[in-house]
């Protein structure tokens, strides 16, 4: 896969299935990162092919839990993004996977504490040879890119450090989000201290961080001389901000990513999240259309809030049709 000059949707968990991501293709993005997945829940699943859906499933065994679901459509831009503290480990969930995505990458910015206290996400960030031993193990066993996501370190000089030692276990690339790991979303993201990782390194860098509208794309690249963009809650409030035609309204885009909800049958607790993430940015909750949703058990319901059952009538009715073909 190529990194230069591309619009990157970033990994967003609980948003990152794959009707966001086709979504957010539609309307430009070049490569687009799945929800990060820890290592020990993949490595549980098996992998299915569902002709209904037309999909490629991971399922945890014994259950029809999804994990992580793909399609063909999108097998040459999606990137599986894990999180994992131990390179055996992680070479068992990629090797799983990696036939059926463009990139395997490693979470190491996480900061939540779930992550951090189970050594996965930013906890890596402090411990290089640990980095050194996952990365180099995946670039050895798989065929597949192999990458990983950093946040900024105490000091620039730091972050350079830790880059280079990353650069040269033979990543394909190195997306950097431009916050500490104890800053706030609403803290600016320092594009500085990207551009001295830019500088620093030969291999592409995905510059992330506080891109929230078209045009900062631009500025971003001029800002970090990053030539590929990486953008997570800009692309979560309006998924047309990949395009460089006229933003499309976020209420348009809400329903478009119903119906592609619809479509590949996603986890209903996964659009619920997403949708409230976008209507919270938007409007309120309180809403009846907030209230609705919150209250909506499954797709079907989803499908009425917006006025269409007819859509979900029609997928539902195409579906039965192949069962009985089959
Ligand atoms: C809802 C949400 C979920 C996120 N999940 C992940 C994740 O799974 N893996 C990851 O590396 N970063 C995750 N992040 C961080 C983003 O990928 C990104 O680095 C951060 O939000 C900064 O980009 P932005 O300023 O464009 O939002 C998440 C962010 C948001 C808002």
């Amino acid at each position: 896969m190529e990194y230069e000059n591309k619009l990157v949707l970033a990994p967003m968990v609980r948003v990152g299935t794959l009707p966001f991501r086709l979504l957010a293709a539609d309307y430009g993005a070049d490569i687009t990162y799945a929800e990060e997945i820890i290592d020990h829940k993949i490595i549980k699943c098996e992998r299915i092919v569902n002709d209904y859906i037309k999909s490629t499933d991971f399922v945890e065994k014994g259950t029809d839990n999804v994990v992580f679901r793909t399609c063909n459509e999108e097998k040459g831009r999606v990137v599986f993004q894990m999180g994992t503290s131990d390179a055996v480990r992680a070479l068992k969930a990629a090797q799983l996977v990696c036939k059926d995505v463009a990139a395997v990458d490693i979470n190491m910015g996480c900061p939540k504490s779930f992550s951090v206290s189970g050594g996965m996400g930013a906890a890596l960030l402090t411990k290089p040879d640990l980095i050194h031993d996952i990365l180099t193990t995946l670039r050895r066993n798989i065929d597949t890119p192999v990458t990983c996501k950093i946040r900024l370190l105490k000091s620039s000089q730091d972050t350079v450090e830790l880059a280079r030692r990353i650069e040269k276990t033979g990543v394909s690339a190195l997306a950097v989000h431009g916050r500490q790991v104890a800053d706030r979303p609403r803290d600016p993201a320092k594009w500085n201290e990207i551009a001295d990782v830019v500088s620093a390194l030969t291999i592409p860098v995905i510059a992330n961080g506080d891109v929230f509208e078209y045009d900062d794309i631009q500025r971003i690249k001029v800002a970090t001389g990053a030539s590929s963009v990486m953008v997570a809650r800009g692309a979560l409030w309006n998924a047309s901000i990949f395009s460089p035609n006229v933003e499309a309204h976020w209420e348009d885009v809400k329903k478009e990513y119903v119906r592609k909800s619809i479509l590949w049958d996603n986890d209903v607790k996964s659009t619920k999240h997403t949708l409230k993430e976008m209507i919270m940015h938007y409007s309120c909750l309180e809403f009846p259309e907030g209230k609705a949703i919150i209250k909506s058990q499954n797709l079907a319901d989803l499908a009425k809030v917006y006025g269409d059952e007819e859509y979900y009538e029609s997928v539902r009715a195409y579906r039965i049709a192949l069962d009985r073909h089959a």
